[in-house]
């Protein structure tokens, strides 16, 4: 390929995108595996998530009639559309006189009743006969020339209450067991209005059916009515916590990651968007599972006029965006049963708000701002197919055709010709961005450990422009010595030039409930590649405080610390810089559910080791610490020396150039404490070791062999000496 810096970028982006395939696959393998191996804990989470499903489906069965409330307003169309096909017809008329001749005569050939056949009855009686023995038969009985009654078959027309009873319920004008419009399309109005037309031609000799036949038919919008019962908003209510337990277990499981094992991953070069995607990928599949049953609950139950497929990506998305809610709280809370409360109330909070929407048509604009949060658009959601239940075809918006032509042609059409899709949307856009608001608080506000990202740093070209290293301003620049004091030894010539850390007046206080820690007064040195340095000093002189800063997971309070001449606190955002360090936290950390082969695995795939190169890697790390007999058994049931030398495996993975061990052989025999003093002094030969230890036998075991200069640092001080 080209050496041109556009193949260049092309390269680091495909490198990144594997890598982050890479670890992705690596840690959504661990989950799973933690799932298997945690089966009480997991059992505990899909009981509960059922008990909801359970407790759901029992409110849901409880709803026995659709809630009342307010019906849209509907055109009905025009007299001589016509509404009524009167053809066929009989439309008998008694007494027969003149005048009622007249006007019957009229009525059959000057009105919509085209096709209508008169006949006069002798009596009332005969007229009721003909009606029972025949169908389409309506009866007109004249009181005086201008005054009648219609006499309808039952079917044909309604009783005003009884009309009145149907008009919640009944969404399909034209269907025979909708009554409320029989009066319209049952032909009432027709024959009315043509009766009284002729009548009023008759009597003043002028024809008014030219106006007559214009009239238009409506149905009103009814009035607000309460809505709900208390079971409807119990089951909607339920709907919306269905997926509580999965976020509250969830909470649980990543704030203990990110507690204590995100940090060192991170530093071994986890991509964040690698670590949200392990979770979200498994909880993705518990949520497809759970929408399933809630929508077999939800149609078995509640709508009938949803197809199974609109309603389970309905519940799909809003599982998935609770999911990611349930990542941003992570962010933003450290405890985990306090961003479950909090995600509780906010659900709450929010899916109360969407009933609004059942009542009041809230403005567009803030009806969008409360869809930021999707137990709203869930609640808003539901009350859409309650609307829809209730008035199927008739809820869809009547759309003038060049609105419709403008929807069908511009993005709006995905949202507004269908009420489904809007919901999809919005609840997808919803989850995409609590992912990456979840990804952004994680970098701003890391917790105890992990330096924090300024809050615009992603408005910072230098944040995108890290691909290579080198290539921007984490460079410390400088490579003049540290400021050293007047105690310290000067180096011995030879070791110019071989400054890999550069410690520059570090400062660490640690502030907590208004009482401030000096951990690190100052202290300012220099490292040398081929050299093993031993910090030693007594229980809280700051070995950890120093390493912490070198590690990335803390920032010095004052002063500079620099790896290779990259700024210590920024250099672990950069691509490459994870692979060339290695680092044994003082705690040992690990995935305690998994093996110790498995756990090295993981971690190798985080350090960005090549798929096919991982398993030799592996191999050679359990020979090379010792561990190749307890390479199946789970790290919580290794002994504290086995644990040890597990981290230990774990920071010489891919063979780094700098080692950062904190107490490495704390906890370890002296058998394998003298293994793992010459397995360092092998390797350092090009390389940077830096060690703790509050042993000065270990410390001249590895720092003061007579080989080169003697690189033991003493610290406690204001300034290390070497
Ligand atoms: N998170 C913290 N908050 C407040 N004080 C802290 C914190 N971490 C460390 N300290 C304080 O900083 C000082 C240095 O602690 P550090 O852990 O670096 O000591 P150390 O030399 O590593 O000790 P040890 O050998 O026992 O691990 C101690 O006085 C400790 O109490």
């Amino acid at each position: 390929m080209e050496n041109t810096p556009a193949a260049g970028k092309m390269q680091r982006v495909s490198k990144k995108a594997s890598q982050i395939l890479q670890q992705t696959c690596a840690l959504l393998w661990k989950n799973i595996l933690l799932v298997w191996r945690m089966k009480s804990k997991s059992f505990q989470e899909w009981v509960a998530s059922l008990v909801f499903l359970y407790i759901l489906h029992d409110s849901a069965s409880l709803i026995m009639y659709y809630p009342t409330q307010e019906f849209p307003y509907k055109f009905l169309g025009r007299l001589d559309d016509p509404a009524f096909n009167a053809s066929g017809v009989t439309l008998m008329f008694t007494p027969a006189t003149n005048t009622t001749r007249t006007i019957m005569a009229k009525v059959a050939t000057s009105s919509p009743l085209r096709g209508v056949i008169i006949e006069e009855m002798e009596n009332e009686e005969k007229m009721e006969e003909k009606a029972i023995s025949e169908e389409e038969t309506i009866g007109v009985v004249f009181k005086d020339d201008f005054s009648y009654t219609l006499r309808f078959p039952v079917g044909r027309a309604v009783f005003p209450n009884e009309g009145f009873e149907h008009i919640e319920t009944c969404w399909d004008f034209s269907a025979r067991h909708c009554k409320v419009p029989l009066y319209w399309y049952g032909g009432f109005l027709s024959v009315q209005s043509s009766i009284d037309a002729a009548v009023i031609e008759m009597k003043t000799n002028h024809s008014v059916w030219k106006e007559m036949k214009s009239i238009t038919g409506v149905h009103l919008k009814t009035v607000l009515k309460p809505l709900f019962k208390l079971d409807y908003i119990w089951f909607i209510i339920c709907a919306i916590l269905s997926y509580g337990p999965y976020m509250h277990f969830l909470s649980v499981k990543v704030l203990k990651e990110k507690k204590k094992l995100k940090i060192l991953m991170r530093a071994m070069g986890l991509q964040d968007i690698s670590f949200w995607l392990s979770w979200s990928l498994l909880y993705i599949v518990y949520v497809s599972i759970t929408a399933s049953l809630l929508t077999w609950i939800t149609l078995s139950e509640v709508f009938n006029h949803s197809s199974f497929l609109e309603l389970y990506f309905f519940y799909f998305f809003y599982g998935t965006a609770s999911i990611h809610f349930t990542f941003l709280l992570s962010s933003l809370l450290k405890q985990p049963n306090i961003s479950s409360f909090v995600g509780f109330l906010l659900h709450i909070l929010f899916g109360a708000l969407g009933f609004l929407t059942l009542f009041e048509k809230l403005p567009r604009a803030l009806e969008w701002i409360l869809n930021l949060f999707s137990p709203f658009a869930f609640t808003a959601g539901l009350a859409t197919m309650v609307k829809l239940e209730k008035y199927g075809p008739a809820f869809s918006p009547e759309l003038h055709p060049f609105r419709k032509l403008y929807l069908i042609l511009s993005l709006d059409s995905l949202i507004e010709l269908h009420p489904f899709r809007k919901l999809y949307l919005i609840l997808s856009l919803d989850s995409v961005l609590y992912f990456l608001l979840a990804i952004y608080f994680d970098k701003v506000l890391p917790g105890k450990y992990g330096v924090p990202h300024p809050p615009a740093f992603f408005l910072r070209p230098s944040y995108w422009l890290r691909g290579s290293s080198g290539s921007v301003g984490v460079r410390a620049g400088s490579s003049h010595d540290p400021v050293l004091g007047g105690d310290a030894e000067p180096m011995p010539p030879g070791f110019e030039g071989k400054e890999a850390i550069r410690l520059n007046n570090i400062k660490k206080i640690y502030k907590k409930n208004n009482k401030s820690t000096e951990a690190l007064k100052g202290l300012s040195l220099n490292i040398y590649e081929g050299q093993i340095t031993a910090l030693l000093g007594h229980s809280g002189a700051g070995k950890t405080a120093l390493l912490n800063v070198l590690s990335g997971f803390s920032k010095p309070s004052a002063g500079s610390a620099t790896i290779y001449n990259y700024n210590a606190s920024e250099m672990w955002n950069m691509e490459g810089m994870q692979e060339r360090i290695g680092i044994c936290p003082q705690i040992n950390l690990h995935f305690e559910a998994l093996t110790v082969k498995e756990n090295l695995r993981i971690f190798a795939h985080i350090k960005g080791i090549q798929w096919k190169e991982v398993d030799e890697e592996v191999q050679k790390v359990l020979v090379t610490m010792d561990l190749t007999d307890v390479q199946n058994v789970c790290a919580d049931a290794l002994s504290g020396g086995q644990k040890r030398k597990l981290s230990l495996g774990i920071a010489i993975l891919g063979d780094p150039q700098v080692l950062l061990l904190d107490e490495p052989t704390a906890g370890l025999d002296p058998c394998s404490r003298h293994h793992v003093w010459s397995l360092l002094r092998e390797r350092r030969a090009g390389r940077v070791t830096l060690v703790t230890t509050q042993a000065m036998e270990e410390a001249d075991a590895q720092a003061g062999e007579p080989r080169g200069a003697p690189q033991e640092v003493q610290t406690g001080g204001s300034q290390g000496t070497a």
